[in-house]
């Protein structure tokens, strides 16, 4: 070890649509939604991460919400420069260093994005003192933070279902087989939620209370073997304009979701019929994987089994299967640098 590796701190990060996390010395150091406050009138970023989400439907007119990344790809360059330069900067080991350290850093990517997309990120990652960036596909993180061993000649099936994308990816000997990736997942789910409300109960809902139903009584199916209670949810009736409360079920937002949710079934029943016939043996044997926020919704592996006749797995933790797999290949650079960009 060289005097400056010895100065080289190495950090992790899965760059996400709805959240960034990061992981540093073996510990998530960063697990903030991807938002970023800006000042109307200065152009300055004025806040980040949970700060600026609690900013979020409450802002004035001279401050404004971004989510920098949208649909799995950079919607706002500057933008989502900067929230990583500070998500970076905040990290607490770092911040008691003198001088900002040079970074060995793995960043994992969505699969859809293009190369400018990829080269503004790599970009980015240097101005922060990205001396060794590597950038890593979603799908592979996805499989090495569940556990897979994607070097084998043996094929796996992850589906990850994030805010902006569900990525569905058949992995063999360290490569991607065939995928797809769709625009559909947890921001769909949300916005379904909020047009439900609106066509069915005159209420009109921002988008954290939307979102707070889909994580508290969201479902897939209308048959939950151990069904949530019924919420009750306020909002601002769209005829009178007066604030008002109305009470769902579990199974009124089964019925919201429940075209998206096909949707993404035939993505997956796409995906299984494009897998070669020797990789669809092994994926018979195996099932199906999932990862990312999505996939925590009630009954949606259930679902996902009936509709493919495979078992389906959620990964442990599955907000964090990603940022797992991207500090796992951070620590094993040799190990993994086939799957690796440069
Ligand atoms: N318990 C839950 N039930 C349903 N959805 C959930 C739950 N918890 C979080 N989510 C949703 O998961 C999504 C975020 O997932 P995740 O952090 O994996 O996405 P991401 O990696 O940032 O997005 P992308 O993969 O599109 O870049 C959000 O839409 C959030 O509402």
């Amino acid at each position: 070890m060289g005097f400056f590796d010895f100065m080289t701190e190495e950090i992790a990060i899965d760059l996400g649509t709805a959240n960034t996390l990061i992981i540093h010395l073996d510990k998530v150091v960063v697990d903030s939604p991807s938002i970023v406050a800006r000042d109307r009138v200065s152009g300055k970023i004025i806040a980040v991460g949970r700060e600026a989400n609690m900013m979020q439907g409450k802002t004035h007119e001279n401050i404004k919400t971004i989510r920098p990344l949208k649909d799995g790809v950079i919607a706002d360059f500057d933008a989502s420069e900067k929230m990583i330069s500070m998500f970076i900067k905040n990290i607490p080991a770092l911040k008691k260093k003198w001088f900002p350290p040079a970074l060995r850093m793995v960043i994992c990517i969505p699969s859809g994005i293009t190369e400018v997309e990829m080269r503004a990120v790599r970009e980015s990652a240097e101005r922060v003192n990205g001396k060794e960036v590597y950038l890593i596909h979603e799908p592979m993180a996805a499989a090495i933070g569940i556990g897979l061993d994607i070097m084998q000649p043996k094929g796996n099936m992850i589906v990850d279902i994030g805010g902006g994308t569900t990525e569905i990816a058949v992995i063999a000997l360290g490569g991607i087989v065939c995928d797809k990736s769709v625009k559909i997942a947890g921001d769909v789910f949300t916005n379904d939620i909020i047009y439900y409300m609106r066509t069915q109960h005159n209420l009109y809902v921002g988008e954290s209370t939307a979102e707070a139903i889909k994580i508290e009584i969201g479902s897939a199916t209308e048959d939950l073997k151990s069904p949530p209670d019924d919420k009750s949810i306020q909002g601002r009736d769209l005829l009178t304009g007066k604030p008002k409360q109305v009470h769902v079920s579990y199974r009124e937002i089964a019925k919201a979701l429940d075209k998206s949710i096909l949707r993404v079934e035939d993505a997956v029943m796409e995906t299984l019929s494009q897998t070669p016939p020797e990789l669809a043996a092994d994926i018979y044997n195996t099932g199906i994987y999932l990862a990312g926020g999505g996939s925590m919704l009630r009954g949606l592996d259930r679902r996902l089994s009936q509709k493919t006749d495979l078992p389906v797995y959620i990964a442990e933790d599955p907000l964090r299967a990603v940022v797992r797999g991207t500090g796992i290949a951070l620590k094993n650079l040799e190990r993994y640098k086939s799957i690796l960009i440069k």
